[in-house]
């Protein structure tokens, strides 16, 4: 195993994400950030310098459980303070298991402003895949909007409450087209005219080059503010091999869901008729779709990459056909040979999913908590035992008996917290992630919920409210390993996994406005088990006070 280094600088510079100049947060250059490349056992190293003049920054390595080194998480009022103006913060942990990964901006809306990049993770030398192929693509999918993440967030927490609407385009590897389509004549809208590339802009897409009759590994991870997605490869069967860095059992599918959050590994075998290319596209799902999709071509050799597929775009599933989304999700199991969830929970908690409104603001709460993160980070106030720095009484457990998950709540106001989740070291945790009813009637939407420091098995999904009696449903024997998981309209999700990594680990649903709107909690197991936490992770708010005090320290 090695120790990688990188020096990297974060700073805002012009780009053209989709043909139109805008504003990016970019890494050395680059946007997206750098792909890291690195092998299971490999150390990272990321000196990781704040060139924003104006603003605090932190970079989240999504996936990564970060066992023993948990202020590296890159989470700001949780595993660490923000990276001031000027400073440079020191990633460093290990990447303990092969998969597909991404890094991206914790703080504020950052990720919203393009703060991300890959992170692949190949097996160690001495190992093997458990599937074959002869060459792999990696494509990286977020969605972008003309208005910048600072007035995104201003119109979020504004009353009157201003949404943020749907994307204006998506991107693949950071490169999308807004003012025309690939499509070209297939395009059924007129606004949309075939676009004039010569390949080398920003927002020219990235082709993938194939030969014929050879079978590819597709890595895909979406780290979108908003929108969940559906992919396919036109004429191609895709077969699922990887979910969030962990192996399932091999499946065949016309076309994807993946959600915010979420990771895959895709093999596609290049069996078509090889004088035509192929699209790949990449279509809004789950909520009423206002972007168009985005677009690259599969590029059989020796034809030119410019030559159109002779039949238009894949179709995606309608995107309130929540049935062909669940039907996907069921068929995720882990492969023979994975780690299995403890026989027993010692303690469930079931987080309600609610929309509410706080003075008149609207917010997203759990059990009716909204939360709000404190200025001092959660690992140095329960390490050092502060008391004024977060609400110390543990958030609720469950919600109301009587509460209808399917109607607009009776009362839909709702409080602010910083309270936290105390996990007892060792033990088997369920959550069972519950969706309802949001402010409007009929209205109930997807939210994908990423979880830190852990990946935690999917036991099952289920309509309507969870009953103790719907555990007898749980999948024991063979649930998937993930670190993201949906929960679908009107419905709940049950996981489990063992507090057994010490430290203070988010628990959120991946979209941006949401977690910005209070849809988290926050989990901390173990924390006085830890060491040292190096003083770097907490120069701010009272543990920067605590070590004034101590003088000397
Ligand atoms: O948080 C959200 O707010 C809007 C809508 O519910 C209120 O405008 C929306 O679609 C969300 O996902």
């Amino acid at each position: 195993a090695k120790t990688r280094h990188f020096k990297w600088a974060v700073e805002y510079m012009h780009w053209s994400p989709d043909g139109l100049e805008n504003v990016v947060m970019g890494i050395n250059g680059q946007f997206p950030g750098p792909t890291i490349r690195a092998k299971a056992g490999d150390t990272l190293h990321i000196e990781l310098t704040n060139k924003l003049h104006t603003e605090g920054v932190v970079i989240h390595w999504h996936g990564i459980r970060q066992f023993g080194t948990p202020w590296a998480d890159g989470t700001a009022s949780i595993s660490q303070c923000a990276i001031n103006p000027g400073e440079t913060f020191v990633y460093r942990f290990k990447v303990d298991k092969a998969g597909t990964y991404f890094y991206h901006g914790h703080y504020g809306m950052q990720r919203s402003a393009g703060l991300y990049g890959s992170l692949i993770v190949d097996v160690a030398e001495s190992q093997k895949e458990p599937f074959h192929y002869n060459g792999e693509f990696n494509l990286l999918l977020s969605d972008w909007w003309h208005k910048s993440s600072h007035e995104q967030e201003v119109d979020l927490s504004s009353n009157p409450f201003r949404w943020i609407g749907e994307p204006q385009t998506l991107l693949i590897n950071g490169r999308g087209q807004y003012n025309c389509s690939l499509a070209g004549k297939f395009s059924k809208s007129s606004i949309n005219p075939p676009c004039q590339l010569r390949g080398n802009e920003q927002w020219a897409p990235q082709i993938l080059h194939v030969q014929p009759n050879k079978t590819y590994r597709l890595r895909v991870a979406s780290t979108t503010a908003l929108a969940s997605l559906n992919l396919a490869i036109g004429n191609h069967k895709m077969v699922i091999v990887e979910a969030d860095g962990n192996y399932v059992q091999p499946f065949s599918v016309e076309d994807m869901d993946i959600y915010s959050g979420e990771s895959y590994s895709i093999l596609f075998t290049t069996d078509q008729n090889p004088s035509n290319n192929y699209w790949i596209s990449i279509s809004v799902r789950g909520r009423e779709p206002k972007t168009p999709q985005a677009l690259t071509i599969l590029n059989y050799s020796p034809n030119s990459p410019s030559k159109l597929p002779t039949s238009p775009p894949p179709m995606p599933p309608l995107w309130n056909n929540y049935t062909h989304s669940k039907a996907f999700s069921s068929k995720i199991l882990a492969l023979m040979g994975s780690p299995k969830p403890p026989s027993n929970y010692d303690r469930r908690i079931i987080l309600l999913n609610t929309q509410n409104r706080i003075d008149g603001y609207i917010k997203w709460s759990i059990n009716n908590v909204s939360l709000t993160l404190p200025s001092t980070p959660y690992i140095g106030s329960i390490k050092y035992g502060l008391k004024n720095a977060f609400d110390l009484k543990s958030p609720p457990e469950n919600f109301p008996l009587d509460y209808n998950v399917v109607k607009p709540a009776k009362n839909q106001n709702s409080t602010y917290g910083s309270g936290v989740y105390t996990l007892r070291f060792n033990t088997s945790v369920d959550v069972i992630l519950q969706n309802a009813n949001a402010l409007a009637e009929n209205v109930s939407e997807i939210h994908p919920w990423h979880l830190h420091g852990h990946d935690f098995w999917v036991l099952g999904y289920g309509e309507g409210r969870f009953t103790k009696e719907d555990e007898k449903k749980f999948n024991l024997k063979n649930p998937p390993l993930r670190n993201t998981a949906v929960i679908f309209p009107y419905g709940w999700t049950a996981l489990r996994f063992v507090a057994d990594n010490p430290g203070v680990w988010a628990f959120h649903c991946h979209i941006e406005p949401h977690l910005h709107m209070g849809m988290g909690v926050v989990f901390a197991e173990g924390v006085q088990r830890l060491r040292k936490i190096p003083n770097e992770a907490l120069g701010c708010g009272l543990t920067a006070k605590l070590f004034m005090n101590k003088k000397g320290n």
